[in-house]
């Protein structure tokens, strides 16, 4: 008993200093490693806002874009926090009363109003972009599109956002930014992945946009833009075809079976059964058309539904033009358009369309997409009617029409076939986002989207902490070791003094 006490008294282990030394380190130990770790760890989320209207012809819908705000420049952070509907038509609808453009805006403002942090209102940019509707009313009646835009200006200046100004889009630049919100999206850009295609379908216009191995801008410079995103070049192929949206290709399609003037339209993109009086002045009432209106026409005309689908598959054929290109080769119309490549993503009409007919699923062969519209299309209208109680009467009565159309736009526009009809996707949001030109606008219009590949730190954060972790466990280690004289010496059969 008295040798393990002597043992006990001469342990160096327990002498003050060495206790001091011990705690101090693994005090100094604990500390650097809790301040390793506060020091890098992620600060709670602060956002930044962006909001884009944008005015279709069909109607306006508003985005609200949220995005970290310490870090403006990584891909895939920027994602739509709130999209509102506006009430109503599109702002071209209101050339005859500016002001109720304006107004009609103010409903989706208040909700962003609510939406970002006050502190947040002034430095958030908001965009106007028109489209299709407002490029054709300013064709028509370039004043009457000023004043629009003149009334929906003092409208967004009296919300406490930072107003950017309110324009009409071209055709390419909306092409162009549908492509960068579906690739931003997907992560593709910053990545350096094969890019996705974008097939919009608007009301009154549609885009097509990709890149392709055998189009640099040489054949048809129109068709051309160039970006440089994340350190890697992009010729982009884009082209919109304007008047060929799906409201407008069907009063094209209209025209086509009116040109006489008659007073009965039997049509075959409508169901048997459907029948509605129109006016003639309101089926040309739009540049698209305007020049073809019948000479002595009634007022009004019979619109009689007869549903057969490859009877309008041929009625649509004939608002496209196929027999001329001075290219190499042409989608229509004499426009160029390079080799189809890669995967491509459709939205907006493609996608309310082929959604409503249950046919998104691209491994449907094509064969059976125009079996199926064949069948639907020679559903009568009150059957169609009574199965789908719960949908606005003027949508349900064109799916006919809007799922043939976009089969022939398609394939017969663009020159999909059977092998690629596959590599199209409908898609309506990625990841939470709406996919359309708006991200894509305001990304580009903030300078989003770097052209370079930002310079990322050496290592992760979870690396970072475990390797700091380990250094500091090691140090501790040493430290241990260098109070080696001080330790006991212990031996299998301690040796009685
Ligand atoms: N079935 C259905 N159709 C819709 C819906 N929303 C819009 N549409 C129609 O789909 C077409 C395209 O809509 P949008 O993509 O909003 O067109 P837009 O932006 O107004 O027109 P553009 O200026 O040509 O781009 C229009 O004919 C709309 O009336 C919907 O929820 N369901
Ligand atoms: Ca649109």
């Amino acid at each position: 008993m008295s040798a393990q006490r002597d043992m006990k008294e001469k342990n160096p282990w327990h002498t003050p200093v060495t206790i001091i030394f011990s705690v101090i380190g693994v005090i100094a130990i604990v500390a650097l490693v809790t301040v390793a770790v506060l020091q890098n760890r992620p600060l709670p989320q602060k956002y930044k806002y962006g909001i884009v209207l944008d005015a279709g012809s069909s109607h306006t819908a508003l985005y609200i874009y949220e995005w970290p705000a310490e870090k403006d420049n990584n891909t895939g952070r920027v994602e739509q926090t709130l999209s509102c509907k506006v009430d109503g038509p599109g702002i071209s609808s209101y050339a005859s009363a500016p002001w109720k453009a304006g107004k009609s805006l103010t409903k989706c403002l208040e909700q962003a109003r609510q939406k970002v942090p006050v502190k947040r209102h002034s430095e958030t940019p908001l965009y106007l972009g028109a489209t299709a509707g407002m490029r054709l009313l300013n064709l028509e009646d370039s004043s009457a599109s000023t004043k629009v835009f003149q009334a929906v200006e003092e409208a967004l200046q009296k919300f406490p956002f930072s107003f950017q100004g309110a324009r009409i889009l071209s055709g390419q630049e909306e092409g162009a930014f549908g492509w960068v919100t579906v690739n931003y999206l997907d992560d593709r850009l910053e990545q350096n992945l094969q890019t996705r295609g974008a097939l919009d379908l608007g009301g009154a216009s549609t885009q097509i946009s990709f890149v392709s191995d055998n189009f640099d801008g040489s054949d048809s410079p129109d068709n051309a833009v160039a970006f440089r995103l994340y350190g890697n070049d992009y010729n982009l192929y884009t082209h919109s075809f304007l008047c060929y949206g799906k409201d407008q290709a069907l009063r094209k399609t209209l025209a086509q079976q009116t040109k006489s003037g008659p007073g009965t339209i039997l049509d075959p993109c409508f169901h048997p059964g459907y029948t509605e009086t129109k006016n003639y002045s309101v089926l040309y009432d739009s540049p698209c058309v305007s020049d073809r209106k019948p000479q002595g026409a009634p007022a009004t005309f019979n619109h009689t539904g007869k549903g057969n689908f490859s009877r309008c598959q041929e009625v649509v054929k004939r608002i496209f033009n196929f027999t001329e290109c001075k290219y190499s080769q042409c989608s229509f119309n004499e426009v160029f358009q390079p080799r189809l490549q890669g995967p491509f993503g459709a939205f907006s009409a493609y996608y309310f369309v082929m959604n409503f007919l249950n046919l998104t699923d691209t491994s449907i062969p094509l064969e059976v997409v125009t079996e199926r519209l064949s069948r639907y299309c020679a559903t009568p209208w009150n059957q169609v009617k009574e199965q789908h109680p719960g949908v606005k009467l003027k949508y349900l009565a064109e799916y006919c029409f809007s799922g043939t159309y976009i089969v022939t736009l398609l394939t017969k526009g663009y020159n999909f076939t059977s092998e690629n009809y596959p590599n199209i996707k409908f898609i309506k949001k990625i990841k939470g986002s709406d996919a359309g030109w708006t991200l894509g606008y305001m990304l580009n219009l903030t300078n989003m989207i770097p052209a370079e590949a930002p310079d990322s730190p050496p290592l992760p954060y979870a690396g970072y902490v475990s390797i700091v972790t380990v250094i500091a466990l090691l140090l501790f280690v040493l430290f241990i070791f260098s109070l080696r004289p001080l330790w006991p010496r212990c031996s299998k059969h301690p040796q009685i003094i």
